[in-house]
């Protein structure tokens, strides 16, 4: 594509006088151009891409975008906000993907990977071809990519939706994080159906206030569009029960979509059943009522499935793909997941890692303990401080034996971070160890039958984040191993 084409697009910028090269791909990060690329220069948290202008031109870049001139000698397209540019450019360079993709994004403070992960399920169900974009990994079909970021930057976004289009993906579903909406990397994004699961404390080191974390995933239901097209509608799907919705239906033209337990809602769960092994509930839904079963566990997770029933739905599959997909939905990775060596006790490895998810995980297997029950938790740095407090008053609340450790402390002092837990003790007894590992064996060698060992916060992940420094770890692997050896001694 042709540079003066691409800037058609963007209705921002001060106009250059030079060449006008063909652009063969865009790039953000020097270190990725190659012969032919348009740089986009962007002021990141810790380092400036201007700096970065000189040593794209060596690599090959043929054009640069910039907030302020740079000393290169290819042309310099000088814009007010390079990122806004650069979800223009991506949108406008990839052929605008998202026009063509069924595009639904989930929002809220946690349940958006659980969310995801099960509107995909059901989607496969109905034989529709997904991708998916998360947490856990990006999905195309049956193949999986590694992701750094929940939501990413704009232009692997709108790379990842071409790719989608090219694989003939109909139905594309993605978490939409408080950041990635407040930094505008989803700018662009013609979704279809925006769901929002709930709102409690997190990443106030980056929102600063509640407020303003609100009003970021408020983003999504304002972005929904403000035209109505009876072609390709579009539904605001809402937890009635959590008060943010409320502010939310404001926000939005789009179709509301209601769902709760408690509230009267549009799509509502009653009569809920719980065992260890899973739940049985009444889906009440505008057309019927139908009582469905799932092997997923926790009230939580009912919210989770409500959400995903009433995108669906309104996505047009049916109630029954619907109920038979819940049926056989059998978890995600690193949420509730089990580790069983054929032990005694239980040890379940969960994603916790807010104040709101370790409550509600915490009061879920409180529900079902016959014995002791175990947490093993942390709290992550370079994040929100005034969590962690709070995290370890709920670990002491509701368990009977609370160890706290280390997350991934990145560039903060694990010790610091696990006084500022400690601080929010109130007379209740803990123990600190602060290597993950020797927390997890800890635990492991002090349970005994019947007891159940969580170890939070970190789920999914198959690393750990210490300085600088990024080292294999996956707690489930090493939970498996301490049980190991453990039965190796008896
Ligand atoms: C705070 C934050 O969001 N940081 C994101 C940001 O990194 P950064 O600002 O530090 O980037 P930087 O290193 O300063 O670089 C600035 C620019 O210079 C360029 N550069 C840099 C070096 C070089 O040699 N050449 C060069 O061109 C970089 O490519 C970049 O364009 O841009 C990176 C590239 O897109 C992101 O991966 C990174 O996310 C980091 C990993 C992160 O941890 N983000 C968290 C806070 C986050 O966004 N989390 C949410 C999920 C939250 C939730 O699930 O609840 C998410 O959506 O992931
Ligand atoms: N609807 C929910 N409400 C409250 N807690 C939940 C809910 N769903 C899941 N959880 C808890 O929160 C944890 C994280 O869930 P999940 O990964 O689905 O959320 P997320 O929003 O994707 O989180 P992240 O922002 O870190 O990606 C789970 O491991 C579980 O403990
Ligand atoms: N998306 C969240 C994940 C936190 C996971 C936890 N293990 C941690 O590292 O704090 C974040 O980046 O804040
Ligand atoms: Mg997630």
């Amino acid at each position: 594509m042709k540079l003066q084409t691409l800037l058609s697009y963007l209705h921002d910028f001060t106009i250059y006088v030079g060449d006008n090269p063909t652009i063969t791909s865009i790039e953000m990060d020097s270190r990725q151009v190659k012969q032919g690329s348009l740089f986009i220069c962007v002021r990141g948290f810790t380092v400036d891409g201007h700096d970065f202008a000189k040593q794209a031109v060596e690599n090959g870049a043929v054009a640069v975008i910039a907030e302020r001139q740079v000393d290169v000698n290819v042309p310099v397209v000088i814009v007010r906000d390079s990122r806004r540019a650069m979800a223009v450019l991506a949108d406008a360079f990839y052929g605008q993907p998202t026009h063509r993709l069924h595009l639904i994004g989930v929002t809220g403070t946690n349940g958006k990977t659980t969310t995801t992960h099960i509107i995909e399920h059901i989607f496969r169900k109905a034989k529709k071809k997904t991708g998916l974009i998360g947490t856990v990994h990006m999905k195309i079909g049956d193949k999986t990519y590694n992701v750094q970021n929940t939501t990413p930057e704009s232009l692997i976004l709108q790379k990842t939706f071409k790719q989608m289009v090219d694989e003939n993906v109909d139905v594309a579903i993605m978490e939409v994080s408080s950041h990635a909406l407040h930094m505008g990397r989803v700018h662009g994004c013609d979704y279809d159906v925006a769901v929002f699961t709930n709102l409690t404390q997190d990443h106030l080191d980056y929102h600063r206030t509640m407020d303003e974390y609100r009003q970021a995933k408020g983003l999504l239901f304002a972005q929904l569009g403000n035209r109505f097209d009876h072609r390709r509608p579009k539904f605001a799907v809402l937890n009635q029960d959590d008060p943010a919705s409320e502010q939310y239906k404001h926000m939005t033209a789009a179709t509301l979509i209601t769902y709760g337990i408690e509230k009267e809602s549009d799509i509502m769960a009653k009569r809920i059943d719980m065992t260890p092994s899973g739940m049985a509930f009444d889906l009440v839904t505008p057309y019927e009522t139908v009582r469905v079963k799932t092997k997923l566990v926790g009230r939580f997770n009912v919210y989770n499935l409500l959400a995903a029933v009433a995108a669906c739905l309104v996505s047009d599959v049916s109630l029954s793909t619907i109920v038979e997909s819940i049926e056989e939905i059998s978890g995600v990775p690193g949420r509730l997941e089990t580790v069983d060596e054929g032990q005694d006790f239980a040890v379940i490895v969960d994603y916790a890692h807010t104040p709101d998810s370790l409550e509600n995980v915490l009061k879920t297997i409180r529900q079902f303990a016959q014995h002791r029950v175990y947490v093993i938790v942390g709290c992550g740095g370079d994040r929100d401080r005034t969590k962690r407090p709070l995290m370890a008053q709920i670990a002491t609340q509701y368990a009977d034996v609370a160890i706290f450790t280390s997350d991934n402390p990145r560039s903060e002092r694990p010790e610091d971070i696990l006084k500022d837990m400690e601080a929010g003790v109130k007379g209740a007894e803990y123990v600190t160890i602060v290597d993950r590992k020797e927390a997890i064996r800890y635990a492991v060698e002090q349970a005994k039958e019947g007891d159940i060992i969580l170890i939070a916060g970190k789920g999914h992940e198959t690393y750990q984040i210490i300085g600088d420094e990024v080292i294999e770890f996956d707690d489930r692997l090493v939970a498996r191993q301490a049980i190991k050896e453990r039965k190796a001694r008896c």
